[in-house]
């Protein structure tokens, strides 16, 4: 691999000099780590990501090329979680510039050069995440070229004092319909994963996808359940959601769903609190306990924060339990259908073990649906498909997180020595 020198620097730690593979720009952004084995291509494209430069812990990354942008049945991207990658940088500790898989329509290196997202290889990962562990998440920053000019500590940008969730959630409403079933779900989009949406209307719901601020408890009753999604950056920068989603617990008995950030967003409109986690939980191999039925399942990750067990309002139980460190993975109500988790079930990457909660979710809003059917009153609330019809069948208006780099300038990127042999 012939790329440019390039320079991994955290804010108050080491530097390690190695090769770029990707886009030619520096960034900066908060410094994590994924323990994940593969699944680069879903990781980099999951807006929970959004703002951070990732670390893989797998030293060989880039070996099976990155799939293309098709998209299923539904409308929805087949082999991605968003259009575009989300995370800022990234940093391997080998490059497979050779990449194989039927999948594969270009290089790990192309496709950051192109989606402007620089990538760093020829590093030391295992001292970087030793010290990220040690330290906790950091701010950091890739920088091409020799020298990293120590001056520039102003440089050193951290995500989490924006509201993330505004970057990555879609600007307008919009709907993915279902041919397996008529049940109508609407998703708080904080950063909605395409798998969480296909796992809904494979299972027979329709989906309308509302931006992270629509007053949902207005809406609620047009609707057989809530899903309030994942997404980036700290739960409390949220606000509008937790209210909204408070006053949608106290006016309507609908089925709620969240996962990750959509947990931590239920919990803090129920009352609980959220705290940040040293290094957080990203990987696909984390046991969670689920404390009904005693089984523990192996789940997918992607986290900073957590839910703060103890101050769980009286109406909620703990529903999982972490067994690596304790740290709260769901909670349910005990009384209505209102459960969240802080694993994602939908596991683009990871493990389908916890895909029979997308099974109970779907079980709680026909039943939900039902219920509402024999106390109609013969006004029928539900949105008419003229309407739904009429909106995008996809996310509107979402930037990508770094802005694209001219092809002219692609291989240059990526590849400067080469390029210029050619
Ligand atoms: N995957 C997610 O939804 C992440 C939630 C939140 N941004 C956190 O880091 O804890």
């Amino acid at each position: 691999m012939t790329g440019r020198p390039s320079v991994f620097t955290s804010q108050d730690g080491p530097v390690f000099h190695g090769k770029s593979f990707g886009a030619k720009s520096n960034i900066s952004g908060e410094a994590v780590f994924t323990t994940s084995l593969v699944g680069y291509p879903e990781s980099m494209t999951d807006p929970s990501y959004r703002g951070q430069i990732l670390v893989f812990t797998q030293p060989l990354i880039g070996n099976y090329g990155v799939p293309s942008s098709a998209r299923d049945e539904h409308g929805l991207l087949k082999y991605f979680e968003s259009p575009n990658i989300q995370c800022v940088g990234v940093v391997v500790a080998d490059y497979a510039a050779k990449y194989s898989h039927w999948t594969a329509v270009e290089s790990l290196s192309t496709w950051c050069a192109r989606e402007g997202v620089p990538a760093i290889s020829g590093v030391d990962t295992r001292a970087i995440v030793t010290y990220l562990r040690e330290e906790g998440s950091s701010l950091a920053r890739i920088t091409i070229g020799e020298e990293y000019d120590a001056d520039q500590d102003e440089a050193f940008v951290d995500p989490e004092q924006i509201n993330l969730v505004k970057k990555v959630s879609t600007k307008a409403p919009f709907h993915v319909s279902s041919q397996n079933g008529d049940m109508h779900v609407a998703v708080i989009d904080c950063g909605v994963k395409e798998n969480i949406l296909r796992s809904l209307v494979n299972r027979g719901a329709s989906v309308t996808v509302f931006p992270y601020a629509f007053p949902i408890h207005k809406v609620a009753h047009h609707f057989d359940g809530v899903f309030i999604s994942n997404g980036p950056g700290d739960p409390t920068h949220c606000q509008e959601t937790v209210y909204h989603l408070g006053r949608l617990m106290e006016s309507s008995q609908v089925p709620v769903m969240g996962i990750c950030l959509g947990h931590q967003l239920l919990a803090l409109a129920a009352g609980a609190r959220t705290i940040k986690l040293k290094y957080g939980n990203r990987a696909h191999n984390i046991p969670a306990l689920d404390l009904t039925t005693g089984q523990c399942h192996i789940t997918s990750q992607n986290h900073g924060y957590a839910v703060d067990t103890p101050t769980l309002p009286q109406d909620f139980k703990e529903y999982f339990v972490n067994l690596n460190d304790g740290s709260n993975e769901g909670m349910i109500h005990k009384t209505r259908p209102i459960f969240s988790t802080q694993f994602h079930p939908e596991a683009k990457g990871g493990p389908m073990d916890s895909s029979y909660l997308f099974d109970m979710y779907i079980e709680n809003v026909k039943r939900y649906k039902e219920t509402q059917a024999a106390c109609a009153t013969g006004k029928d609330n539900r949105p008419s498909p003229l309407l739904v019809d009429i909106l995008s069948k996809e996310r509107v208006g979402v930037q990508p997180a770094q802005p694209a780099q001219p092809a002219s300038n692609l291989a240059q990127a990526a590849f400067p020595q080469q390029a210029a042999a050619a």
